[in-house]
């Protein structure tokens, strides 16, 4: 998917909402669990309720491999229901992948041509020859990790580095990327206020903005310090959504949550 059909489904959805679809057998229902594939099942559901309300979902690779090949079998058959049934529905594997260049390739491989991901997440760390593989798909977008949410993003992010924070000095170099255009950044919810600097350095990228609801990050000042004339924002919300309910009703409640996002959006874009 382009970024220009992205914010075409924004605008037409009046949402910039990414439900996080993390799930894990403890928290789901348990009646799902009599299910040939409980992890699916849940998901089809949930999806099923909520792509309306939403123009993108990400799993969270992490929950699948969990379970093994069971789980990587039911994030295939959730990414291909995705393709399928809702194409329009942009799609985020979030694997936080990065390695030597050919490694690299193989996992970009993995997420665009194999599980045919819209996109993929990527840590920066191991510098330009571990994320231009990614960057080297057409049509494609690599998420690359800006400023995270959790605490431990003031260990190393934030430290100065030759009179500039570290976080900042990667959002940098990673513009002189070859096909750089096919960056979007992670920057989370709960650094709001960060949001205004990384403006001044990435004005045009989309981000990819977790943290809103079971982290405590506030939609508000997200859009306030992080919006552009495109909106370039997706607010991912995983538990807050997908758990609002373990009984037969969740998918039900899970709409719900996901209209609550909804609306605030929809109001915030035609401010
Ligand atoms: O890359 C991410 O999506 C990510 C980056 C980050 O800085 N913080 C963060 O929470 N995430 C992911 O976003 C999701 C947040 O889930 P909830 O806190 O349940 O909404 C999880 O899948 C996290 O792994």
């Amino acid at each position: 998917m382009t970024t220009a059909q992205l914010v075409e489904q924004i605008k037409k959805k009046q949402s910039f909402l990414c439900i996080g679809l993390d799930v894990d057998l403890n928290k789901i229902p348990e009646h799902l669990l009599k299910e040939e594939d409980p992890i699916f099942a849940f998901n089809k559901a949930i999806i099923d309720a909520t792509h309306h309300l939403c123009v993108a979902y990400k799993p969270n690779t992490a929950f699948y491999e969990a379970y093994g090949l069971k789980g990587w079998q039911a994030l295939e058959k959730t990414i291909n229901y995705l393709n399928s049934e809702y194409p329009e529905i942009f799609t985020i594997a979030d694997a936080k992948r990065g390695d030597i260049g050919n490694t690299s390739t193989m996992y970009a491989k993995a997420f665009f041509d194999d599980l045919a991901f819209d996109s993929v997440t990527v840590a920066p760390y191991m510098g330009k020859d571990s994320v231009e593989p990614f960057l080297a798909f057409e049509n494609k977008h690599t998420i690359m990790l800006g400023l995270t949410s959790n605490k431990g993003a003031f260990d190393f992010q934030t430290k100065m580095v030759e009179g500039k924070e570290l976080y900042k000095q990667v959002l940098e170099t990673s513009k002189t990327w070859v096909n750089s255009e096919n960056l979007m950044y992670v920057v989370g919810a709960t650094k709001a206020e960060f949001l205004a600097d990384i403006r001044k350095i990435i004005p045009e990228s989309f981000l990819l903005v977790p943290g809103v609801g079971a982290q405590g990050g506030n939609l508000q000042d997200v859009c306030k310090y992080g919006m552009n004339d495109s909106v370039g924002l997706l607010i991912n919300s995983s538990r807050g959504i997908i758990y609002a309910s373990n009984g037969e009703d969740y998918a039900g409640e899970a709409a719900k949550k996901a209209q609550e996002l909804q609306t605030e959006m929809a109001e915030i874009l035609s401010a």
